[in-house]
Parts: C-alpha cells; structure tokens; sequence
C-alpha cells in the first residue's frame, strides 16, 4: 500500500504518517528531511554567487542514512529548507531518492508537500493534513521549548507564515493539495483524535 501525506509546516502530517507507518507495518519518509538535510549544509553560504550549484552538489550527494533529525528541526533550518526547495535540480535529485525510498519496499508512507501531486500521484490513499497558523505555530512553539531551544510563539508563528508563503508561491512548483486527497483539519483534534480520523480515511478508502 502506498500513502501520501501532505501539508504545510507543523500541521501534524508526520506525527500522521508515522502512526499509520506503525499501524500498517510500513516504510515512512519525511521528505522534508531530505530538503532540510540539504538546507542545513548550505546555511551561512546564502551570498555564494555559486550558492544553486553547490546545492545541487549536496543533493545529489545527500546521505539520508546520516540524517540527525534532531538537529535539522529548528526553524532556521525549516527555513533553509524552504529556500533550497526553489532550486529545481535540488528537487530533481531529491525527488529521485523519494521515488527510490517508495519503490523499496512496495509499500510506503511518504509525508511532504508534493508526494500526491508530483511524487506519488499512484498512491492508495492521499491525505492531505492541515490546522490554523496559531495552532501549527503554538505546537512547533511547544515541541522546540521541549528540547530545550530558545525561540517564542512570535517568532514561530513568523518563520510558519513566512515559510507558507514561500511554499505557496515556490518558482520550482506551487504545492497545493492533489485533487483525489482526504482534508483532514487536525486545528481541535488531539493526536489520538486525528490518527483514528486519519486511519477511518484510509480504511474506508481501501476496505
Ligand atoms: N493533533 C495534534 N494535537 C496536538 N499536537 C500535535 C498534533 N499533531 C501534531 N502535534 C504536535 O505538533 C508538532 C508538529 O507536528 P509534526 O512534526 O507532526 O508536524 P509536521 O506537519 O510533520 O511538521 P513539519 O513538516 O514542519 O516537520 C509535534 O510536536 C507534534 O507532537
Ligand atoms: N516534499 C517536500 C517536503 C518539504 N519541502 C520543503 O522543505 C521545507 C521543510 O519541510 P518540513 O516538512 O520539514 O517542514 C518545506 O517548507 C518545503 O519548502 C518540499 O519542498 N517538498
């Protein structure tokens, strides 16, 4: 079975997709670590004048099996991200090692931006995940004071706003939700709450 996850930036999408990877015995990919892996490398080079072809360099060389998930969390990376994501090449060669990732296994959970429009359009099951700018902004606030960094809801909520915007109106492609994808609004749902939201989807749409 494969499934596509898509949604802006702390809509909940990879607590999803890991639970229901979990539930169904499946490989699951958050893409977004591939861009932020690429954008970490290339933080402090934003004046190269060579800053797209060394990008493209480290995406074509990225290591997904050395990905520090922890490290590459913070908004500052999130926004690096953003920025190479605009690259064309970095998302060829990224897109090359998600399509690999999905034909692995014959099965797969990929969780992003464009995984049911552009990745994946084949999937079983599209689902599409969002929630409000104050709440994504509150649970990213909450999660980076939990380990332990130094950032305030304003701040958040500023790099989500920006990082939508710059998402929305990206040159390499606009992501919007793929026409066949499930809405799931996860604004006043617990986690609970929205896993059994998200597996009643993609039992009805496979059962
Ligand atoms: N329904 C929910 N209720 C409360 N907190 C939630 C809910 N869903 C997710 N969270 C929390 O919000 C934070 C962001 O969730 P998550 O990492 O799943 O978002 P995401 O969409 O994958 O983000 P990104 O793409 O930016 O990495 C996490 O701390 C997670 O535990
Ligand atoms: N399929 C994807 C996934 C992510 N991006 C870009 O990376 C940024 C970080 O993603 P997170 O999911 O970790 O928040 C995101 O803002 C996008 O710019 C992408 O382009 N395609």
């Amino acid at each position: 079975m494969l499934i596509a996850v898509d949604g802006p930036a702390a809509s909940g999408k990879g607590t999803i997709a890991k639970r229901l990877a979990a539930h169904y015995g499946l490989s699951h990919l958050d893409t977004g670590l591939l861009y932020r892996g690429v954008g970490q490398q290339m933080m402090g080079r934003e004046a190269d004048a060579n800053f797209e072809s060394r990008a493209i360099d480290v995406a074509m060389s990225l290591d997904t099996g050395n990905l520090d998930e922890e490290a590459l969390s913070t908004a500052e990376v999130g926004l690096a991200a953003s920025k190479v994501a605009q690259i064309p090449e970095v998302r060829k060669a990224l897109n090359r090692l998600q399509r690999e990732f999905m034909e692995r296994d014959g099965g797969a959970i990929l969780d992003g931006r464009d995984i049911g429009t552009r990745i994946c359009p084949q999937a079983d099951v599209k689902l599409f995940i969002t929630a409000n700018a104050d709440t994504r902004a509150r649970r990213r606030t909450e999660q980076l004071l939990t380990r332990g960094l130094d950032v305030t809801y304003d701040g958040i909520l500023e790099q989500i706003e920006k990082r939508d915007k710059d998402d929305r109106e990206n040159p390499a492609g606009a992501f919007f939700q793929a026409a066949d994808a499930h809405l799931l609004d996860t604004s006043k749902l617990s986690i609970e709450a929205a896993f059994q939201a998200a597996l009643d989807i993609v039992e009805r749409v496979t059962g």
